[in-house]
């Protein structure tokens, strides 16, 4: 029997479409007695249902817009949808926002503890960890600096290295990568197949689909918050080139 990672049981959120309204209209709803809603809403997620076995590596694909990184955060946790639900069995950690978790006017190595803190690791484990942390994330020199003098890249540096050391079951991955230098890229790439390699169930968000199909066996393609097509990621990719 398989063991699924992530189990998403129909899950929506509509988010507030914001527009100007004019003073006209406003005034006219005032009028009316407020009834009804000035505010347009839309669904980011609508119904998705999808189980993500233990092990596999799914790319979440499509448009922008079409609601990839809010299933992501939805899977996280950081996000709660307004119906349905989300299970995730183990440790979920990742990179969903560059810097995201980091405090900007700590140091990095205070945020190598407040940030492993938060994705569940002790202080021990921490300390353990922290030279490894730090090695391979190359950013030694800056180490003492405070994160908020960081280029893009360095966060992402440091923030990757963190999350990878807290062993995680599930491990989310949202395009970030793209703001790395290309030998950095290189070693994340390797890093998260050696992770697959060990039975880690990942969730991949890309526009980059070489690298997608590098990454990942299953492809899920979005459209308007649905999700229209699961099947193996070449097919999606290639539904997505056509
Ligand atoms: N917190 C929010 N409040 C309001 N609208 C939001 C919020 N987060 C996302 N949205 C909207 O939800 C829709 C889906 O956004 P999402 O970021 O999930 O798309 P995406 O597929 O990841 O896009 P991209 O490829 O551009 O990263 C978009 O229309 C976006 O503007």
């Amino acid at each position: 029997m398989t063991t699924n990672s992530i189990e998403i049981c129909g899950i929506s959120k509509k988010f507030v479409l914001r527009h100007t309204r004019s003073l006209k209209e406003a005034f006219v709803w005032i009028m009316k007695g407020r009834k009804g809603d000035l505010s347009k809403k839309f669904y980011a997620l609508n119904d998705i249902t999808l189980d993500v076995a233990m092990g596999e590596s799914v790319a979440l694909l499509g448009l922008n817009g079409s609601g990839k990184s809010t299933l992501l955060k939805h899977i996280s946790g950081v996000m709660l949808p307004d119906t349905g639900t989300v299970s995730t069995r183990g440790r979920v950690a990742g990179l969903i926002e560059v810097g995201a978790g980091f405090h900007p006017d700590l140091s990095g190595r205070d945020n190598v503890y407040l940030n492993g803190a938060i994705l569940g690791m002790s202080k021990e484990q921490i300390d353990a960890a922290f030279d490894s942390i730090v090695a391979f994330s190359e950013i030694e020199e800056f180490i003492d600096t405070e994160v908020k003098f960081y280029s893009s890249g360095m966060y992402l540096r440091l923030a990757f290295s963190v999350a990878v050391h807290t062993d995680p079951d599930v491990f989310l991955i949202d395009e970030i990568l793209a703001v790395g230098d290309e030998p950095f890229q290189k070693k994340c790439l390797a890093k998260i197949k050696e992770l697959h390699a060990a039975g880690k169930t990942l969730i991949v968000v890309s526009h980059d689909l070489d690298v997608v199909a590098k990454v990942c066996d299953r492809g899920i393609l979005m459209e308007s918050g649905h999700a229209v097509m699961d099947a193996p990621v070449d097919e999606v990719i290639a539904r997505l080139r056509s």
